[in-house]
C-alpha cells in the first residue's frame, strides 16, 4: 500500500510524523483509510511513540475528504466495508492516547476537516486560499452525528450549527477566528510550530493527560461504538438513494468542469 506514508521519526522525542501522500488530493479511499488506521494502531502500540504530527506531503491539499468515487455506484457490501473503515479511522484517531497535532498545510474539506478536528491541536498555514470545514450539505449529503459531535466539541454548538447547515468552507483566517483551528502560521513555519506545540503537550505526565483526554472524549466515542451497526445501515440506506447518487455524480461533474 502506498497511500498514507509514515516517516519514521520516532527518535528520542517520541514523536512520529505522518505525511499523507495520495495524489492528486489525498482523498480518503478505502485503501487510504485502512492504511491510516493500521499506521495509527502501530504507533499506538509502540511504547516509544507518545505523539504524532499529521500533515500532507502534497502541496496545497491536506485532504479532500472521503473519496466520493467510493460512494458512487458501488455494492451494498462495498458501502458497508467503506463506512466501517471511516468509523474505524475516527475511533482510532479521536480515541488515541497519543498527543495528536494536525499541521494543516492545505485545504481540508469534509472528511479532511474531520481528521484535523479529531486531533488535540490544529495549526494551519495562514494562506487565505486554503479552506477547511464540514461542507457535506453542499454535496446534498448530511454529516453523520459523530462528525457533528466532533465539530461541536471544538467550536461549540452555535458555530457548528450554522457552519454545518450552510456547508461552509472557511478560509484559514476565518477558521482561526471561529476556533476551528487553534493557530495560523506562515507555511514554512508549520512543522517547526507543530514540533514546539507537541513538546509543550508532552511535557506533562502521559497518564494525567491521557485520562483527561478520555474524560473529555469518551461520551462521543461511546455513542458511535453503541450505534455502529445502525450508523452503517443509515449510511447504506442514505447513499443508496437515487437522489443522493445523482447529487454525488453532479458534484463530481462540477469538480471536473471547474478545471476546463
Ligand atoms: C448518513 C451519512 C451519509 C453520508 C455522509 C458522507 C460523508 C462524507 C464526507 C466527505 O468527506 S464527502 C467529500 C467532500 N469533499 C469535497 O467536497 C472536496 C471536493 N474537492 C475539492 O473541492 C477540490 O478537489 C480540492 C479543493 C480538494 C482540490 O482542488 P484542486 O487542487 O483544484 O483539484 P481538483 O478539484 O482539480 O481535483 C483533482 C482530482 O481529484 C478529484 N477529487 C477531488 N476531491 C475528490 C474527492 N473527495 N473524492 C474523489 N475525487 C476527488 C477531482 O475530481 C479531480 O479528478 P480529475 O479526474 O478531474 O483529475
Amino acid at each position: 500500500m502506498a497511500a498514507a506514508t509514515l516517516a519514521r521519526r520516532i527518535g528520542r522525542s517520541g514523536v512520529a510524523v505522518m505525511k499523507f501522500k495520495s495524489p492528486p488530493v489525498n482523498s480518503l479511499s478505502l485503501e487510504f483509510l485502512t492504511e491510516f488506521s493500521i499506521s495509527l494502531e502501530k504507533l499506538e502500540n509502540n511504547r516509544a511513540c507518545r505523539g504524532v504530527i499529521i500533515t500532507s506531503a502534497l502541496p496545497k491539499i491536506f485532504s479532500s475528504g472521503l473519496d466520493i468515487t467510493e460512494m458512487c455506484g458501488k455494492s451494498i457490501e462495498h458501502y458497508t466495508e467503506f463506512w466501517r473503515a471511516v468509523q474505524e479511522m475516527w475511533l482510532r484517531l479521536y480515541g488515541s492516547n497519543m498527543v495528536t497535532v494536525a499541521a494543516v498545510n492545505g485545504s481540508s474539506p469534509a472528511g479532511g476537516c474531520l481528521i484535523a478536528l479529531s486531533c488535540d491541536y490544529r495549526i494551519m498555514a495562514e494562506n487565505p486560499k486554503f479552506s477547511i470545514g464540514l461542507n457535506e450539505a453542499q454535496l446534498g449529503i448530511v454529516a453523520p452525528f459523530w462528525f457533528k459531535d466532533t465539530f461541536v466539541n471544538v467550536v461549540g454548538h452555535r458555530i457548528a450549527e450554522r457552519s454545518l447547515q450552510l456547508g461552509s468552507l472557511h478560509p484559514a483566517p476565518e477558521a482561526h477566528k471561529l476556533g476551528l483551528v487553534d493557530e495560523l502560521v506562515p507555511e514554512e513555519k508549520l512543522m517547526e510550530k507543530a514540533a514546539a506545540v507537541m513538546a509543550q503537550w508532552l511535557a506533562l505526565p502521559d497518564h494525567a493527560r491521557q485520562l483527561t483526554k478520555t474524560m473529555m472524549r469518551k461520551a462521543v466515542l461511546d455513542r458511535l461504538v453503541a450505534h455502529r451497526e445502525e450508523d452503517i445501515k443509515n449510511f447504506i440506506s442514505f447513499v443508496s438513494k437515487e437522489s443522493i447518487q445523482k447529487s454525488l455524480r453532479m458534484y463530481m461533474e462540477m469538480l471536473k468542469k471547474k478545471k476546463s
